[in-house]
C-alpha cells in the first residue's frame, strides 16, 4: 500500500516537472546555433575534449568551421577560430563579450573572484583595470623598476654561468633556472617565518609547489564548472586541492601584506597596491582580500612585485630555445645580429630591443606556434548576439582559438614550420591590433601586463643567446627532442627542456654584479 502511494506521488511529480519543462521550452526563443558536434545528454561534448583542449578544438573547427558550437555539460560554448571571428568578439562587439564566466578556480583560489582576470565585468573590474594601467604598468612605473629587472637578468646569467661551469658540458634544466631565479628574488626569500610565533609559514620548496599548483588549478575545468549540480561531489578532487592551496596562500599573503604595512616603504608593487587600497576617493573599495588577490595573481608574472621572473615569460623563452635547438641556422643568424648590435663586451638591455629585429621575429614566431593561452581566457556573452546568420545566446561561453589562428594555412605559409623570417619586414605585431597574432588577446579585456611581459621575454632571450652557445645534450638528436605541451593556465613543455649552454663571453661579464 505504502509502495503504491510512493509510486503515485513519484509519477505525479515527474509529470508536473515534464509539463512545466514543456511549457518553458515552448516560450523559449529558438536559436540558430553555429554548427558543431552533436552533444550527449548531461556531458554535452566534454567526451570529445581531450587533455589538450586547444588541439581537440582545432581538429573539430576544421570540420565545423571558424564558428563552432559545443556543449560543455550544461553550458553552450562558442569557439571562434578565424581572424574574422576574433575581430567580431574581441573588437567589433568587445563590450558584448567582456564578461568572464564563473569557475571554481576564481571562487576558491582568487578570494571569490577578487583578482582582475576572474573578476566579472563591472565597477570593481573597471577600477582594477584602471589601477593596472595608471599605477602598476604605466610607462613611468615600468621604467622605474627597470633596474630591478636588470639586476634579475644578471643574476640569471651568473647563475647559469655557474651551473654551466660546474656541470662541465652536461645539460641544465633551463626552466628551473628561469623560475628559480624568480623564487630566489621573491622577497629575497629563504624561509618565511612568523615573527611572533616563530613557526615556518612557507619554505621555498612549499612556495614553488604553491605556484605550480596555482597555475595547474587555474587552468582546469572542473566537472562542477560544466555540470553545476554535480559540483558538490568534487569527483576529481580539484575543489579540495583549491581549498588547501587557498589556505596555504592566505597564510603567506597575510604575512606579506602585514610586512609591507609595517615597514611602509615605497618599494614594490605591494606598497603601490596598499596605497591604492587606502585611497579614500575610490568609488569601489579595495579591501584586504583585493590586495591579497592582486598580489597573488601578479607575483609570478610581475618581476617588479617580488622582483621575480615571470612564469609566462619563462614558458615562452623555454619554447623559443627549444625551437632554436632544432634550427641551428636560426641561432647563427641571431648570434650574428647580437654580435653586430651589442658586441661581445656587454649584455643586451631593454634599450637595445628596437635594434634587434631578428630577436623580435623569433619572439613573434614562438608566440605564434606556442601561444601561452591558446584559447585566450574564456569570455561570457552578455546579451544575445548574431554573426554570419548564427545566434550566440546570452550566457554562452566564448573561446577564441589563437592556437588554430596561428596554425591556419590560409594565413601562414608552412604553419607547422618555425620560420622567424616570416616576420622580418612584416608589420604584424603582438599588441592586440593584428588579429592573425593575438598571444595577449585584444580589446578591453586584453592582457594589461603585455608590455612588461614583452620586455622580460626580449631581454632574457637576447641574453641567453648572447651569453651562451646552446646545444642538445650529448647523444640527443633534434628529432628526439619532444615538443609536446601540457594545457593549463600557461601551456609549457610537457618535458622540461634540458640543454647544454656553453658560456661565450668573458668570465668577468657573468660574475660582475
Ligand atoms: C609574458 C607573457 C604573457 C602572456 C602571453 C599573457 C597573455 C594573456 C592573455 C591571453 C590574457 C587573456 C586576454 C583575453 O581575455 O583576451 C591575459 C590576461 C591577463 N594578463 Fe597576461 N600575459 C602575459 C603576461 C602578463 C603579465 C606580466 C601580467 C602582469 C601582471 C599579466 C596580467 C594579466 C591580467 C591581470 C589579465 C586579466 C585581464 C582581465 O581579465 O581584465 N599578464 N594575459
Amino acid at each position: 500500500m505504502e509502495f503504491q502511494l510512493c509510486l503515485s506521488l513519484f509519477t505525479i511529480t515527474l509529470a508536473t516537472i515534464l509539463f512545466v519543462r514543456t511549457l518553458l521550452r515552448r516560450n523559449r526563443r529558438v536559436y540558430n546555433l553555429p554548427p558543431g558536434p552533436k552533444p550527449w545528454p548531461i556531458i554535452g561534448n566534454l567526451n570529445l575534449i581531450g587533455s589538450l583542449p586547444h588541439r581537440s578544438i582545432q581538429k573539430f573547427s576544421k570540420q565545423y568551421g571558424p564558428l563552432m558550437h559545443l556543449r560543455f555539460g550544461s553550458f553552450s560554448v562558442v569557439v571562434g577560430s578565424s581572424v574574422e571571428m576574433a575581430k567580431f568578439s574581441l573588437k567589433t562587439h568587445d563590450v558584448l563579450f567582456i564578461d568572464r564566466p564563473k569557475a571554481a578556480a576564481g571562487k576558491y583560489t582568487t578570494y571569490n573572484y577578487s583578482n582582475i582576470a576572474w573578476s566579472p565585468y563591472g565597477a570593481y573590474w573597471l577600477q582594477a583595470l584602471k589601477m593596472c594601467l595608471t599605477e602598476l604598468f604605466s610607462a613611468k612605473r615600468l621604467k622605474s623598476y627597470e633596474f630591478i629587472r636588470d639586476e634579475e637578468m644578471r643574476s640569471l646569467l651568473r647563475d647559469l654561468h655557474a651551473a654551466a661551469t660546474s656541470m662541465a658540458g652536461r645539460a641544465v634544466t633551463l626552466k628551473e633556472h628561469l623560475t628559480t631565479l624568480s623564487l630566489n628574488v621573491i622577497s629575497r626569500m629563504r624561509e618565511v617565518v612568523d615573527k611572533v610565533g616563530g613557526s615556518v609559514i612557507t619554505t621555498p620548496e612549499q612556495f614553488r609547489w604553491m605556484l605550480d599548483e596555482l597555475f595547474i588549478l587555474n587552468g582546469v575545468i572542473t566537472i562542477g564548472d560544466s555540470i553545476p549540480w554535480l559540483g558538490w561531489l568534487d569527483l576529481e578532487g580539484y575543489i579540495r586541492r583549491m581549498k588547501k592551496l587557498s589556505n596555504m596562500f592566505d597564510r603567506f599573503l597575510e604575512f606579506v601584506v602585514d610586512e609591507h604595512e609595517n615597514r611602509r616603504r615605497q618599494e614594490d608593487m605591494v606598497d603601490v597596491l596598499l596605497n591604492v587600497a587606502n585611497d579614500p576617493s575610490l568609488e569601489v573599495k579595495f579591501n584586504r582580500d583585493s590586495v591579497k588577490a592582486f598580489t597573488q595573481g601578479f607575483h609570478r608574472k610581475v618581476p617588479d612585485l617580488f622582483a621575480g621572473g615571470t612564469e609566462s615569460s619563462a614558458v615562452i623563452v623555454e619554447w623559443a630555445i627549444s625551437e632554436l635547438l632544432r634550427k641551428p641556422e636560426v641561432i647563427a643568424k641571431a648570434t650574428e645580429e647580437l654580435d653586430r648590435v651589442i658586441g661581445r663586451n656587454r649584455w643586451a638591455t631593454e634599450k637595445d630591443i628596437p635594434s634587434l629585429p631578428y630577436i623580435d621575429a623569433i619572439v613573434k614566431e614562438t608566440m605564434r606556434m606556442h601561444p601561452v593561452v591558446p584559447l585566450l581566457a574564456p569570455r561570457l556573452c552578455r546579451e544575445d548576439a548574431s554573426v554570419d546568420g548564427y545566434d550566440i545566446p546570452a550566457g554562452t561561453r566564448v573561446l577564441v582559438s589563437v592556437w588554430s589562428i596561428g596554425r591556419d594555412p590560409k594565413l601562414w605559409e608552412n604553419p607547422e614550420e618555425f620560420m622567424p623570417e616570416r616576420f622580418m619586414g612584416s608589420k604584424i605585431d603582438v599588441k592586440g591590433q593584428d588579429f592573425e597574432l593575438l598571444p595577449f588577446g585584444s580589446g578591453r579585456r586584453m592582457c594589461p601586463g603585455y608590455n612588461l611581459g614583452l620586455k622580460v621575454i626580449y631581454v632574457s632571450l637576447a641574453n641567453l643567446l648572447h651569453g651562451f652557445a646552446w646545444r642538445l645534450p650529448d647523444g640527443m638528436t633534434k628529432e628526439q627532442l619532444s615538443m609536446e605541451e601540457v594545457f593549463g593556465l600557461s601551456t609549457p613543455r610537457k618535458i622540461p627542456l634540458e640543454a647544454v649552454g656553453e658560456p661565450k663571453l668573458s668570465t668577468h661579464l657573468y660574475v660582475a654584479v
